[in-house]
């Protein structure tokens, strides 16, 4: 299930082609940064990845069954990045057989709660435990997001209990509508700031010497925890 492997090389690496001998003239191909978005079914991963991928609202969005891929290149710094959403189904039933896929290389997780329904918010501890069980690091950066915030009427989730919760763990917390991207935090700006963070906490360094006529270029491994400040 996972992409074709061809056109994309998971762990960020660059593959770079050697125009002349020397690493100064080389010329980087795009990074590609995985990030899961997982969260219980009906928060909206569908409608958040598509939004920041497509640029819209998608007219009729069915359950996820194992995982969808939606991927956007951005420039960053004047680095072409990719960033490649996983994401991943909501309902027990359709993860099963796809979990360990999921998790697999994993650059960064978005948790996704829907701010009209306190028990998509109260199940968060369970897809944090799901993370570290499946050997997660807390050196993978993290964000928390809150969406449906244009249902105003309806929030059942309030900003200062969603924040202490992020506080606790260690995480930015974002507010934020699929649908009406002028509430709140807009979806383009939160998917952006983790693509920052992701450049600046992966610097890339040289992993082996040219061969062939190919540089791989992987991310410097880091044992410190993601500052957000
Ligand atoms: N009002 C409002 N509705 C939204 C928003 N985002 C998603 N929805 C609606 O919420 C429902 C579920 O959205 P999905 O994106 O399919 O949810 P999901 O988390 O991907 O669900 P699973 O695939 O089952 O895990 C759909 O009816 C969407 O139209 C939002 O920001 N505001």
């Amino acid at each position: 299930m996972e992409p074709e492997a061809s056109s994309w090389r998971l762990e960020s690496s660059v593959e770079l082609s050697l125009t002349s001998s020397t690493a100064s003239s080389l010329l980087p191909r795009t990074r590609i940064f995985k990030i899961i978005v997982i969260g219980d079914s009906n928060v909206g991963k569908t409608c958040l990845t598509y939004r920041f991928c497509s640029g819209c609202f998608p007219g009729r969005s069915e359950a996820t069954i194992g995982v969808d891929f939606r991927e956007r290149t951005v420039d960053i710094d004047c680095e072409k990045i990719k960033i490649q959403l996983w994401d991943t189904a909501g309902q027990e039933r359709f993860r099963k057989s796809m979990v360990q896929h999921y998790y697999r290389n994993v650059h960064a997780v978005v948790f996704v709660y829907d701010v009209t329904n306190l028990d998509s918010f109260l199940s968060l501890p369970s897809w944090i435990e799901e993370c570290k069980q499946h050997s997660l690091t807390y050196d993978v950066p993290r964000i928390l997001v809150g969406n449906k915030c244009d249902l105003t009427d309806e929030i059942q989730v309030p900003t200062d209990m969603a924040q202490k919760f992020a506080d606790g763990q260690n995480m930015p917390l974002f507010e934020t509508s699929a649908k009406n991207p002028n509430d709140s935090d807009h979806v383009e700006a939160i998917f952006l700031t983790l693509a920052h963070k992701l450049k600046c906490h992966k610097p890339m360094m040289l992993s082996q010497p040219p061969d062939n006529n190919k540089v791989l270029l992987q991310p410097e491994q880091k044992d410190a925890v993601t500052c957000w400040c």
